[in-house]
């Protein structure tokens, strides 16, 4: 199956993840206020741009029922992702409203750019490899941390790990595993060369995932932000 040849090759990718020593922090209970703050900042913009390209994928459905699935999450998105966002800002002792005026940095410029560029073949394969790494890889975080024994009640950022752990049908797990189906179905009428493409989005995403927590972890902005976003605030 198309599912498990994703995640068979991308699995070297997510245990980096598990390692990486923001993830890990959040297992042990600690990351930099810092990184916390960069975090918050690039993934409040992530998200809206996020938002835009589900959208971007309710010309191309056929049905009702996959219309109706992709617009509440764009719901789910815009009203209840902010929790996690809430997470880190309190812990890092931050307003959220401080923290929504940021330009992406340059990792996060490259993942969005990735998401669109998919969104321009046309196919939705593709479209749904891009974006699926976003709710598989936190699933499978959340999942990680749980399982060796980090999501304990003195954890400050248990409340971030429960909730992309939840696995009912409104949250993540569901709408991971329902992504997946989605790519069965469609690679059933794909050539060879169509899977090939549709999974380097799927692992070129999972890496971009990757980069998300590096470039908080060290706050890796433009070299130089000041020339390119200047006093006014371009993209
Ligand atoms: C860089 C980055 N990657 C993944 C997520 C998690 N996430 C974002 S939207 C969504 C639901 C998808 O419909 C999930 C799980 C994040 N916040 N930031």
């Amino acid at each position: 199956m198309f599912s498990h040849q994703l995640v068979k090759e991308a699995n070297p990718i997510l245990e980096a993840i598990f390692d990486h020593p923001f993830v890990k922090g959040i297992g042990d209970g600690h990351v930099d206020d810092a990184a916390l703050k960069f975090y918050v900042q690039q993934d409040f913009q992530y998200l809206s741009e996020f938002i835009k390209i589900y959208a971007s994928i309710i010309p191309i459905l056929k049905d009702r029922e996959n219309m109706k699935f992709f617009a509440e999450n764009i719901d789910f998105i815009l009203n209840s992702e902010i929790h996690p966002h809430h997470v880190f800002c309190d812990i890092a002792n931050v307003t959220y409203e401080s923290l929504q005026h940021a330009t992406p940095s340059p990792k996060a410029y490259l993942y969005q750019s990735h998401m669109y560029r998919a969104v321009r073949t046309g196919s939705l394969a593709n479209i749904i490899c891009a974006l699926l790494p976003c709710p598989w890889t936190y699933n499978e975080i959340a999942k990680q941390l749980t399982a060796t024994g980090k999501n304990t009640a003195d954890n400050p950022f248990k409340s971030w790990i429960d909730f992309y752990l939840t696995d009912d049908e409104d949250a993540d797990g569901g709408l991971t595993q329902k992504l997946f189906k989605m790519l069965n179905e469609l690679s059933k009428d794909m050539s060879e060369e169509e899977i090939n493409e549709a999974k380097g989005f799927f692992l070129k995403s999972t890496e971009l995932e990757w980069e998300f927590w590096e470039q908080a972890f060290y706050q890796q902005d433009w070299r130089f932000t000041e020339i390119i976003h200047g006093g006014d605030n371009h993209e």
